[in-house]
């Protein structure tokens, strides 16, 4: 046990903490570096060079050094540091640092894995340090991250290199459930590390909580934070912070947006963009790649990937969370040879937590949305970055590719661009982007998309699934802003949907609307003007045979458009093929198929597909050419070269189906028990046939035989049987008296009966 410190103790250590807080403050004043300026180009201290105070009384200079050693920090932070084995400065923290140890505000700027995290910790622990902050002092500084993980990822940088310090520190992210228990402590907290939803959940519901006092605030991925979709709630928050403070802002990708600045009152922020002169804006030990992928052969090209790659550690990034999930589920099933996983914002926290964790430790492949691009530090062990679906801008590039070749490790990445999106690799090489364009080697592409068909069909769920994949790609193609590169109508939209397995192509409204007077893609199903409004009409008339209002319908459409609220994700959850029936009207719901029109199959060469699991139908067409399941249901209609689904013709066939089983399998239980109650009256008989010859011919004997027969049923009637009576159409539970036990017994008995009597008279003879 540890003795506790003494009074005299305490009071030494307080006074050498005073001591060291003068010095340091005598060091930072003497040596501040010009507003304006970069301690970059200043020459770092020759080697053994006199660190803090020299002899004459002055300090040694700081800015210009390149180890934290020779920087003025307590010995606590240079404890903290050197027990997570930092020692030399990376170019962020050799720039920065001296002036935020000045109080200055920040403005940074560096590549991504190049250790901005420890030039925004520093500062926050030494000037809580030297302000002397303790418990009662409250909220001191605000660490404020776009996404949770890496609020995770920030919060264990801050425990480990402030470990010898004694502030009180708190993680304050949404999803977690100890909200009240949150609550209760946040008052104490001196450095909150928080994503700005849950910070302002305690602003707005918890009694007495209140940042006056804030000395920092730091913004990680400050260009994301400040963006239109944090915009609300960081109002709200600065709203509520004193103006007096230090603000420190950094990203890979920084906002130089005078606007943005003004939001968070900085004062003469010192803008240091460290690779602002360099060659390139991504690390220079990234392999950057690109190849033109057809949509309908992503997941072609992403399977082989993967199947060529299975000793690696490989982040995929897809648009949107039901991509991400489609492709988990279904390439789960595939087996690939490596553990997959994902990862997406409509997930529970533990879970995510859990996953992050999982992936930063062993080989895998995890499917992620952008939640996973900016900030994350996968143990700087990520081989590849893949991204299958085009990033948005080159700045979420830049972020995305980041999460690999971290701070001196390599690393390598691949674009997936569709015809229509190659402006984008333009676009990228303008920006200082080493990006270089390859062919695919088709002759190893592996393709994947009769095997998810095959899926499809035997996993029902997959197909909403698939359906929900199909439409969030569109609608995120379609909510893109730069349309220079993403444009809905270019995309092959019937080849998409049957390379993701789908047995015909789901329609869309907002498609539709874009679609009508616009020229159609080749290859696409064209939508025919005349047929919209019966197609409208059909949607209808599906939706109600699902049982759901038309109204209710609508608003799920919104709800769509606008992002689910976080509970209903959260249900989502499990495994998806465990998911309830009522979650898959909800989620037929959500896709908002039209009437589902049948893809016009291209005529193909007829070919026998030697993967395809056993006992799955395939149906082919007078031609030869192979159908998707319920495709010989399709109408044809007069003038058009569509095909049509019926629904109701379907529900129909459907339940004409069932009845069909139902009364076949009502016969074939009847003569099932035709068959053995046959038999038991076979064996009845044959039993008592015996039993009359042995009583016709030793009368005598009946007594003994009786009472031995009577011990024999006293006993089986005590015990009456309770067994499923298989015969039972109903299959209900019945109580069956021992005369109607197996056949086998009561042979064994007659004929024990028979020996018995034959042994007796024998004795009596
Ligand atoms: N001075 C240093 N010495 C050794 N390693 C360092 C140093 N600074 C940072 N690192 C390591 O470099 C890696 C990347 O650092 P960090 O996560 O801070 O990068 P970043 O610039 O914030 O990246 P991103 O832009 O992706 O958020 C981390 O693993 C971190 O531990």
């Amino acid at each position: 046990m540890r003795r506790p410190k003494s009074k005299k103790f305490k009071l030494q250590n307080r006074l050498s903490e005073v001591k060291e807080i003068e010095l340091l403050e005598s060091w930072i004043a003497s040596g501040k570096p010009d507003s304006g300026s970069n301690p970059l180009s200043l020459p770092p201290p020759p080697k053994g060079a006199p660190i803090g105070r020299l002899p004459d009384g002055s300090f040694s200079p700081y800015a210009g050094s390149d180890k934290f050693s020779q920087l003025p920090l307590s010995k606590r932070t240079k404890d903290g540091l050197a027990d997570g084995k930092y020692s030399k400065m990376t170019d962020i923290q050799r720039a920065s640092l001296p002036h935020s140890l000045c109080g200055r505000d920040i403005l940074g700027a560096a590549k991504t894995g190049s250790g901005k995290t420890l030039a925004f910790v520093i500062p926050v622990l030494e000037k809580l340090y030297k302000a002397r902050w303790g418990p009662e002092d409250g909220v001191g500084c605000i660490i404020m991250s776009p996404t949770r993980e890496l609020a995770g990822q920030l919060f264990e940088v801050l425990k480990s290199v402030g470990k010898h310090h004694g502030f009180s520190a708190g993680l304050l992210i949404g999803g977690r459930k100890d909200v009240d228990a949150e609550k209760e402590r946040v008052n104490e907290l001196n450095i909150l590390v928080c994503t700005p939803g849950r910070l302002l959940q305690h602003m707005d519901e918890t009694p007495n909580f209140e940042c006056s006092q804030l000395q920092v605030l730091v913004l990680d991925e400050a260009d994301r934070i400040l963006d239109v979709g944090f915009k609300k709630e960081l109002n709200a928050i600065i709203s509520q912070l004193p103006k007096h403070r230090q603000t420190l802002l950094f990203s890979a990708t920084q906002t130089k947006s005078v606007q943005d600045l003004a939001r968070l009152s900085l004062k003469d922020p010192e803008y240091l963009s460290v690779h602002e002169e360099s060659a390139t804006a991504t690390p220079n030990r990234l392999e950057q790649t690109a190849m033109v992928v057809p949509l309908d052969q992503k997941l072609d090209m992403l399977w082989s990937f993967i199947k060529a790659h299975l000793n690696s550690r490989i982040l995929v990034f897809l648009s949107s969370c039901k991509q991400v999930r489609f492709v988990f589920e279904t390439f789960k099933k595939l087996r690939p040879g490596i553990p997959l996983k994902c990862l997406h914002g409509r997930m529970n926290q533990e879970r995510r937590m859990g996953i992050y964790a999982q992936f930063c430790e062993k080989r895998s492949v995890l499917f992620s949305t952008d939640v996973a691009s900016r900030g994350l530090d996968f143990n700087k062990a990520v081989d590849w970055v893949v991204q299958v679906d085009c990033p948005e801008d080159v700045a979420s590039y830049i972020h995305r590719v980041g999460r690999t070749a971290r701070y001196l490790s390599g690393g390598r990445s691949i674009l997936f661009l569709t015809p229509s999106e190659t402006k984008m690799l333009e676009k990228l090489q303008e920006k200082k982007i080493p990006i270089r364009f390859i062919k695919a080697n088709t002759k190893r592409v592996q393709p994947v998309s009769g095997l998810l068909a095959a899926l499809l069909v035997k996993y029902p769920n997959l197909q909403y699934l698939a359906q929900r994949a199909f439409i969030t790609y569109l609608r995120s193609i379609h909510k893109q802003r730069d349309k220079e590169i993403f444009e809905v109508t270019k995309l092959p939209i019937d080849e998409f949907a049957a390379s993701l397995g789908l047995p015909m192509t789901p329609k869309v409204r907002f498609l539709k609307q874009k679609v009508k007077g616009k020229k159609v893609p080749e290859g696409s199903t064209p939508v025919p003007e005349s047929n919209s409004d019966e197609n409208a009409s059909k949607l209808v008339g599906g939706s109600l045979a699902t049982g759901r209002p038309e109204k209710a319908e609508l608003k799920l459409d919104e709800g769509l458009a606008t992002g689910r609220p976080e509970k209903a994700e959260l249900e989502l959850d499990g495994d998806f093929l465990q998911e309830k029936e009522a979650q898959h009207v909800e989620e037929a719901t959500d896709i908002r198929v039209d009437v589902p029109a049948t893809r016009v199959l291209k005529k193909k060469k007829l070919k026998i597909n030697v993967h395809r699991p056993v006992g799955t139908r395939v149906v082919f067409d007078d031609e030869g050419n192979t159908l998707p399941p319920l495709a010989q249901l399709a109408d044809t209609k007069t003038g058009s070269d569509s095909f049509y689904l019926d629904k109701e013709k379907v529900n129909q066939r459907y339940a004409e189906l069932r009845e069909e089983m139902r009364v076949a399998d009502k016969v074939d239980k009847a003569l099932d028990r035709q068959r053995r109650k046959e038999k038991r009256i076979k064996q009845k008989l044959k039993w008592k046939r015996g039993r009359d010859e042995e009583e016709g011919d030793v009368e005598s004997e009946d007594d003994i035989s009786a009472s031995d027969g009577e011990a024999t049923t006293g006993k089986r009637n005590k015990k009456a049987k309770v067994y499923f009576d298989s015969d039972s159409d109903d299959g209900e539970r019945k109580n069956v008296q021992d005369n109607a036990v197996s056949v086998t017994s009561a042979i064994t008995l007659a004929e024990q009966e028979e020996l018995a009597l034959k042994l007796l008279s024998s004795m009596h003879s």
